[in-house]
């Protein structure tokens, strides 16, 4: 077999197209007919079984044939359709078939009467394509086909391939038993398990290699031209009970997608991260400077919620690694429970109706405030706070805030201009300032002092926030009426552990499991926005709304590669950059470049044709922390 050259044989249905042809034309061919859906079904199982290696071929075809009751004229729609469903990285990768028309095989136990149309679209030789040929009787009406080829016979394409004897090597791509069936003959280097469409489990056992994509492929054997990387290459790690959206999308991308129920602890995290691409959190996985060292491939880290306050930011940067965030989509879902928080705890409802549910009627109106004409003051007016101040002030409350940065006061809100004073004219107190380290216990016994007797208290932002022995202090003593906690400075890392706080037990006191953004509502516009910005940056090299990385919205890449360089924010780079890029006359058709304290984040888009070299000298560029290719 071997004289350098490459031949691959490629089996058509399922791996050339996404469909079994015979499939397809049944629902042509049965148009009308009163047992259609029966027959189609019927064809459809006899397909598999005989996929599968489980029903002799010549059998399978026979009884096919019988049930397609099909006509010649219907083959032209077939093609037609069958067009339109050539597999999606087949028809990114025509160069591959243009490149290697001479050596490219497809031998099938289909029929070349609708092969070769599709196929020579592909630059397929159709002397390349060994296939059955349909019989017809006067009519046109198909009723049989040649039995005299092999490729209608089990092992057929064993035979066949024997009579070709082909000089060099044999790569055999296919889904199929009868595909695996040319290596187990010796007549194969290699079988490759072709997954874009079907996956047998009979088959993935046995093949050498299973290919997610004609990409695959190429990329394994040093050939990719159409795209710089496999997307199934690409391992994605979901923890923390992500929306089902998130992976679906995810999955859809092609990317290989792991999904986890729970958070991990550090330890756990640094083992699974090894060979993980993007990893997606919420709020309880600590992505800390140690898991990032194990993190090997890691390029992005998705987290599913607002606060980033779980991740070492500047960490990741270092490592050049991204951090995308959803800044809006739970912000509404938060309010809502604020402002149901605030009436609830105004009433005491809770406890009214704990007692109820112990049996004990308690009417009375003692300590019970409608919220209309009372003070709320908001601490932190970013998106929550702003967002809570309108829905309050319709609900008729006094709205003041206190933010350390300028912000726009919403209606007729008040600023205040100390912490001290929002303290001292709020009948009802809400933290909603972000998880930065400063705001470590940043609510104490002090803040407490200052605030009005029997006033309401709510953390909906992050649990180190409050000093909670403070809190339960103020609480017991009376000097806080109600409080609601959604956030403790310890949550439990799945819903099968205990949760224990100080704060259990305590009269007019809401605890909720860290519920501000659990709504389905919420949860789905996050699993929308975050995949998509990974994906975006993956694509494209774009970061616009990364919470780390400078921000850059970059044009879709057009007849051009786009070279990504990350490096340490040092003098120089970027004319060091340059000056490789002119040593090997490269033509720069765009160049981009943003800095932030840490990384500097330069994409250059060049001419497709390039000497390979420059990557190699660019990736050797002192101070390079990570260089990628798109294409
Ligand atoms: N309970 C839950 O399920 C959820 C909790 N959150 C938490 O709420 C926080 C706020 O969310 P957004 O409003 O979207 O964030 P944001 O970033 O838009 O607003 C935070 C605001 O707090 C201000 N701030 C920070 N420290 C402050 C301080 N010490 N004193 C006064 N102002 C301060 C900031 O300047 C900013 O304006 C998030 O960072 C997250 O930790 C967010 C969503 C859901
Ligand atoms: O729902 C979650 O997991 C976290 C919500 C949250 O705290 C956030 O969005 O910052």
């Amino acid at each position: 077999m071997r004289n350098g050259k490459k031949n691959f044989i490629i089996d058509f249905d399922s791996t050339f197209t996404q469909v079994e042809a015979l499939d397809v034309l049944a629902e042509i061919s049965l148009e009308g007919h009163p047992e259609r859906k029966d027959r189609i079904k019927k064809i459809k199982d006899i397909t598999d079984v005989g996929m599968n290696g489980e029903l002799n071929l010549r059998e399978s075809l026979d009884q096919r044939l019988a049930l397609l009751d099909a006509h010649k004229k219907d083959l032209e729609s077939l093609v037609e359709r069958l067009k339109k469903q050539v597999s999606k990285s087949f028809k990114r990768n025509k160069e591959f078939f243009n490149e290697h028309a001479d050596r490219i095989f497809i031998i099938s136990n289909g029929f070349k009467d609708f092969i070769v149309p599709i196929v020579s679209e592909y630059h397929v030789k159709p002397e390349n394509v060994f296939a059955n040929s349909f019989e017809f009787d006067e009519s046109g009406k198909i009723v049989g086909y040649d039995r005299d080829n092999a490729l209608s016979l089990n092992n057929g394409k064993v035979e066949q391939l024997r009579k070709l004897n082909l000089q060099g090597d044999v790569y055999v791509i296919g889904d199929g038993y009868t595909d695996y069936e040319i290596k187990v003959a010796g007549l194969a280097n290699k079988f490759y398990a072709f997954t874009e469409n079907v996956e047998r489990e009979n088959i993935l056992e046995k093949a050498d290699h299973v290919t997610p994509s004609l990409d695959e492929f190429l990329y394994i054997n040093k050939m990719n031209t159409a795209i710089s990387y496999p997307k199934n290459r690409i391992n994605v790690l979901l923890l923390e009970n992500v929306h089902p959206r998130a992976i679906e999308q995810m999955k859809h991308e092609g990317y290989n997608v792991e999904v986890y129920p729970a958070g991990l602890d550090e330890d756990e995290l640094c083992e699974k991260i090894k060979n993980v691409s993007v990893l997606g959190i919420r709020s309880k996985t600590q992505v800390t400077a140690r898991v990032l060292e194990s993190a090997n491939r890691l390029i992005a880290v998705g987290a599913f919620c607002i606060g980033t306050n779980q991740i070492d930011l500047e960490a990741c940067l270092k490592k050049g690694v991204a951090v995308f965030n959803a800044p809006f989509s739970n912000t509404r879902s938060v309010v809502e429970l604020a402002i149901a928080e605030i009436i609830a705890l105004m009433r005491k409802l809770f406890d009214r109706s704990t007692f109820m549910h112990q049996g004990k009627w308690d009417k009375s109106a003692k300590g019970s405030f409608e919220i209309r004409g009372k003070s709320l003051g908001i601490i932190g007016y970013g998106n929550i706070g702003a967002q809570l101040s309108v829905l309050a002030e319709s609900l008729g409350l006094i709205v003041y805030y206190y933010d350390v940065e300028e912000k726009l006061a919403l209606g007729n809100a008040r600023k205040c201009h100390s912490l001290q004073e929002l303290l001292s004219v709020s009948d009802i107190v809400t933290l909603h300032v972000d998880g930065r380290p400063e705001n470590k216990n940043m609510f104490g016994e002090e803040q407490f002092n200052i605030m009005r007797d029997k006033a309401i208290f709510l953390n909906l932002s992050r649990g180190h926030v409050v000093d909670i022995a403070a809190l339960k202090a103020n609480i017991e003593s009376g000097k806080i009426a109600g409080a609601a906690i959604d956030v403790f400075p310890q949550e439990p890392k799945s819903n099968n552990e205990e949760f224990i706080s100080e704060l259990r037990t305590l009269p007019n006191t809401i605890l909720s499991p860290h519920i501000g953004g659990s709504t389905i509502e919420a949860q789905e516009n996050i699993a929308n926005f975050v995949p998509n910005k990974i994906m975006d940056y993956i694509n494209t090299g774009s970061t616009s709304n990364s919470v780390n990385f400078p921000n850059l919205q970059l044009p879709t890449l057009e007849n051009a590669h786009r070279l990504i360089h990350i490096h340490e924010n040092m003098p120089g780079i970027l004319a060091r950059i340059n000056k490789v890029l002119a040593d090997h006359d490269i033509n720069i058709v765009g160049q981009y470049l943003k800095t932030n304290e840490v990384i500097g984040y330069v994409i250059t888009d060049i001419d497709k044709e390039y000497d390979k070299e420059v990557i190699k000298a660019l990736r050797n560029i002192e101070h390079t922390i990570k260089f990628r290719v798109l294409y």
